[in-house]
Parts: C-alpha cells; sequence; structure tokens
C-alpha cells in the first residue's frame, strides 16, 4: 500500500513517519513539501539517516491521485484548498488539520479566522475520534482527525455526559499542552528563553478547540452545552494533560463514574482508565498512542475530577490518524501502534 504524507517536515508528519515506518500494510511512503522540494529528507532530518534518504517531492494533484492513502499534516487553511479536487478520485484522505472538523462553515470562519473548505466537502467528512466514531470512519473517504486538546478532553469527559451521571451544562475544562503542541515554527512564546521556566495561560476563552469540543458532545453524547475550557503552555516539549470540572447528577457515586468508563473502554486498546491518581502522568503516555483517563468524585462539592492525558503528537495527531486508517481498512486498530510508553 502506497501513502503520503503532505507536510512530512513538520511535528505531526515527522511522528506519521516514524509509526508508518513500522507498519505492515504500508509498502512505501512518500514525502510532500510545500517549500523544499529536492531536499533529501534525512539531510535536513539526521535521525532518518538510512531511513529516509529519499527528495521531497512538489505538491501536485496528479501526483497524489495515485497513492491509497494521504496523510495531511498543514497548518490550518491550507487543506481547505488542497483536498477538494483529491475527495472521492482515489486515495482516502486523513487530515490533522482543523479544516474539516466543524461542521458548520460560520463557525470554522469565526474560531479559525480563515475562509472555510467547500461545504459539499465538509458535509462528506467524518470526525475521527475513532473510539466514538468506528462505523462511520470505516468508509469515509475524508477523516477530520481530532484536535490534540479535544481528544484528551473527549475521550475523558463523553462517556459520563452520554451516561447522564454528570451536568455538561457547568462543565469546566482547564487543559495544559507541551510546545510541540504549537509545530514546528519557531515563534515569541515558544522560544527557549521566554518558555522555559515558565508557566502561562493563552486563547483565554477563544480556543479554536471550544467548538469543536462542543460539536462532539452534542454528537455523540446529545447534549447542547457551552463549556468553559483554557489551555496553557507547559515547558515541557510533549503531552497533554486536561483536568475538567462537573457536577454530578444527584445521587451518583464515585463507582458509578469509574464503572462507567471501564464498561464504554472495556474493548478499546488505547483508552485506559487509571484508578490510582499517582500513576496518571504525561510520562505515561508519551511517544505512544495511549490515552489515559481518571475520574474521581468530591463528596464534599458533589462535583466530579475527570482528567484525560494524551502525546499530543500520538493520539493527539499522527497516532490516531493511522489508527484511523487501520479502522478504514478493517485492520486491527493497534497495528503499528503497538509501542510502550517512552516513561523516562
Ligand atoms: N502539534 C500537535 O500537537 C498537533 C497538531 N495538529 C494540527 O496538525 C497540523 C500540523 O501540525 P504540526 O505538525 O504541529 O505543524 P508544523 O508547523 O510542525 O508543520 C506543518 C507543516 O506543514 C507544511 N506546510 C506549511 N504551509 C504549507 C502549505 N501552504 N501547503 C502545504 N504544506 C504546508 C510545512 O512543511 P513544508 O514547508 O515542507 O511544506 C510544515 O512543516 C496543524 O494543522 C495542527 O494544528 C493537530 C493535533 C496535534
Ligand atoms: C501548545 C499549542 O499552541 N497548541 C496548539 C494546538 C493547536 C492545534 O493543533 O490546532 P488545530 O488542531 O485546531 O489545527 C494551540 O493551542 O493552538
Amino acid at each position: 500500500m502506497k501513502v503520503g504524507i503532505i507536510g512530512a517536515t513538520g511535528y505531526g508528519g515527522l511522528e506519521l513517519i516514524r509509526f508508518l515506518h513500522n507498519h505492515p500494510e504500508v509498502g512505501g511512503i512518500e514525502l510532500f513539501t510545500s517549500s523544499e522540494e529536492g531536499t533529501i529528507f534525512s539531510s535536513k532530518f539526521g535521525h532518518l539517516l538510512s531511513i529516509h534518504d529519499t527528495p521531497l517531492q512538489k505538491i501536485e494533484v496528479e501526483t497524489l491521485a495515485s497513492f491509497d492513502f494521504l496523510f495531511t499534516s498543514t497548518p490550518s487553511g491550507v487543506t481547505s484548498e488542497l483536498l477538494p479536487p483529491l475527495v472521492d478520485i482515489g486515495p482516502k484522505l486523513i487530515d490533522l488539520s482543523g479544516d474539516y472538523r466543524l461542521k458548520d462553515s460560520s463557525t470554522y470562519e469565526k474560531w479559525y479566522k480563515k475562509a472555510p473548505a467547500p461545504q459539499s466537502i465538509v458535509k462528506k467528512s467524518v470526525y475521527g475520534l475513532t473510539e466514538w466514531n468506528e462505523e462511520n470512519i470505516k468508509s469515509a473517504s475524508l477523516v477530520a482527525n481530532p484536535g490534540c486538546y479535544p481528544t484528551a478532553v473527549l475521550l475523558s469527559v463523553l462517556p459520563l455526559i452520554k451516561e447522564r451521571l454528570i451536568d455538561p451544562r457547568y462543565l469546566v475544562i482547564d487543559a495544559k499542552s507541551g510546545v510541540s503542541g504549537a509545530g514546528n515554527k519557531p515563534s515569541q512564546t515558544t522560544h527557549y528563553s521566554e518558555m522555559n521556566e515558565n508557566f502561562s495561560i493563552y486563547k483565554v476563552n477563544e480556543h479554536q478547540h471550544i467548538p469543536e469540543i462542543e460539536q462532539a458532545i452534542a454528537m455523540f453524547a446529545d447534549s447542547e452545552t457551552a463549556i468553559t475550557f483554557n489551555t496553557h503552555l507547559v515547558p515541557m516539549t510533549r503531552g497533554i494533560l486536561a483536568t475538567s470540572y462537573s457536577p454530578v447528577q444527584p445521587g451518583v457515586t464515585n463507582k458509578q463514574l469509574n464503572d462507567c468508563l471501564l464498561d464504554t473502554y472495556k474493548n478499546h486498546p488505547f483508552v485506559r482508565v487509571v484508578q490510582d491518581v499517582s500513576t496518571i502522568g504525561t510520562n505515561r503516555v508519551k511517544g505512544s498512542n495511549y490515552c489515559d483517563v481518571f475520574v474521581q468524585l468530591d463528596e464534599r462539592t458533589n462535583r466530579a475530577t475527570i482528567v484525560g492525558v494524551i502525546d499530543n503528537l500520538v493520539k493527539g495527531a499522527a497516532g490516531q490518524a493511522i489508527q484511523n486508517m487501520n479502522v478504514q481498512l478493517e485492520l486491527p486498530q493497534s497495528l503499528g501502534l503497538d509501542v510502550i510508553p517512552l516513561f523516562i
């Protein structure tokens, strides 16, 4: 099977290469660029010496049309124009950007401040939160891979909202991310001397993942809600930890909350329900496709504390994208993704 990666030089692209390299069904991986055509990949990324010594190729629809799968890992606003001519002409498309996640074009315009993709194509796209949308992903021609924060948040809160154990009207989400979440383009906020030894909040009440989380809560848990969601930058490279707070419905117990998570994910290899809070943390999932979830009822306030942890570049991006490819091919979800977290 022939696979192409557009945006291969970015962090999401590099993680796609790392996992697809070991995927038994992938015969060839070809890498595309908008800015460095002809550059030998391993001359730019030394860790791929003797693994990817091929030149980066120019992005051309005619060339891309011959692939079985195309992964696009580009900034928002790129695939809204690039992908429409490729839909339904051959390759299955998996887009890691936010361009096809939001079903309402005016919502995309408002939060991303960019022109939306054509509505007819957005309509065809399938939201790739694997554990919650497997049946639709199977037959999708275009998968909109979820955002990194939404993955950590949704996998932890959706079961509890769906089973009406918590009240999503008062859901408050406090999320933290490592710096690789911002991609490889240098900026003032990610500059080492300004980010190191610093812990900051950003995009207060205006993060573009707010409408994505609300849309998914409506889609999978049948609840309309307006969430409070804020994001923080932590001086580390990888990882997201999202802590959500919500009142529980009257009479709900800690056991019911935990049983709900355990029951929801009993047949899902990548979501682990953690019982002992001392074993939850970004280094327990680092480099892997796991999402660890945790819930505990505060009996004093009758509010639940709900935690979701992922590696933003794996379950939050490349790993989930490959998990979706496996679903589309009706292969075991963990094929090519079965790695132990780095931990130390
Ligand atoms: N980093 C993360 O944790 C996550 C990122 N995402 C999303 O995935 C996408 C990729 O993220 P990430 O890898 O971090 O980003 P990076 O900034 O690290 O990489 C993006 C890559 O896109 C390519 N690119 C830039 N402009 C264009 C263009 N006009 N046409 C085609 N390619 C272009 C560049 O490669 P070249 O110059 O070679 O073309 C660049 O290396 C983004 O939409 C991001 O929001 C989603 C989940 C998690
Ligand atoms: C740390 C950091 O800056 N993270 C980025 C992640 C964004 C992202 O991946 O954006 P889309 O998925 O919506 O394209 C942010 O908060 O904007």
